[in-house]
């Protein structure tokens, strides 16, 4: 690590802990209103300051780019496709009219009403490829169709290489929100829960198809707040800007 980032990290360091202090003074009686309050409230006593700290930089660093680039991809491919855009601007209308009308700020039930926003961000995501792939490492010798992993080598999973493969997705170069549709469409037909927001959504559930967000024990934890975030700026874009 160099100099700079060093000194960098010791002033987030010191920023994070001095937010921790203040908390700690004026916790009694708050109910936890973000991530810091829930882990200074953790009943395991083992959370010391540091490891909080070391907690919410964890946190803030994989979160810092990635949302903004995700937003960036969506107005790109809206921007090239009016249709879309035009229905993702009626939806979130539709909304901000009706919420007018109810007064009172936007709530969850209001954000889950939004599904072709939420259309318009997994297609975002399949074509964009934030992250563009995951590095794993083999702790014993595995076999793959046939070619051997020996123990120890390193392993990329390239997500681009599936989420934009014609196999899995008709014209995969093609920005289509609708291709989400039919799933949910059958989903609720059949009367079955929906999946969480950030689940894969591809026709075949099981599949790897679709991992924008990794998968297994390293899933990544900001997923559904990463979708949250992306559809309110959505939202206040498209119903206050042309
Ligand atoms: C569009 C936005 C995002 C994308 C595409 C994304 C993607 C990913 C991916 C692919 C991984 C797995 C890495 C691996 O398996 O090696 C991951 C891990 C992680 N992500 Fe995200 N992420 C996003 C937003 C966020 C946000 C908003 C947060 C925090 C609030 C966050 C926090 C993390 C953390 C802490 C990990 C590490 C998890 C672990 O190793 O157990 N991410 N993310």
């Amino acid at each position: 690590m160099s100099v700079a980032l060093r000194q960098a990290k010791k002033k987030m360091v010191m920023l994070i802990k001095s937010i921790i202090e203040e908390k700690r003074k004026n916790k009694f009686g708050c109910a936890p209103r973000d991530v810091v309050d829930v882990l200074i409230n953790d009943a395991s006593g083992q959370l010391t300051d540091n490891l909080i700290s070391d907690n919410m930089i964890d946190l803030m660093i994989p979160a810092e780019d990635s949302v903004p680039v995700l937003v960036t991809l969506a107005v790109k491919y809206l921007s090239e496709c009016p249709l879309a855009l035009q229905h993702l601007e009626e939806e979130n209308t539709r909304l901000e009219k009706r919420r007018s009308m109810l007064g009172g700020e936007l709530q969850w039930a209001d954000y889950m009403s939004l599904s072709f926003t939420q259309h318009v961000i997994t297609e975002t995501l399949r074509m964009g490829n934030i992250i563009s792939g995951i590095m794993r490492k083999a702790v014993k010798d595995v076999e793959i169709r046939g070619h051997l992993i020996p123990k120890g080598w390193c392993v990329f999973t390239y997500f681009r290489s599936v989420h934009l493969d014609e196999k899995h997705y008709e014209e995969a170069y093609k920005f289509n929100p609708w291709r989400w549709k039919r799933l949910l469409l059958l989903l609720l037909h059949h009367h079955l829960l929906l999946p969480p927001v950030g689940a894969p959504q591809d026709k075949d559930m099981s599949s790897c198809g679709f991992t924008p967000f990794g998968g297994g024990q390293r899933l990544c934890p900001g997923l559904d707040l990463a979708r949250l975030e992306a559809s309110i700026f959505l939202h206040h874009l498209v119903t206050n800007f042309t």
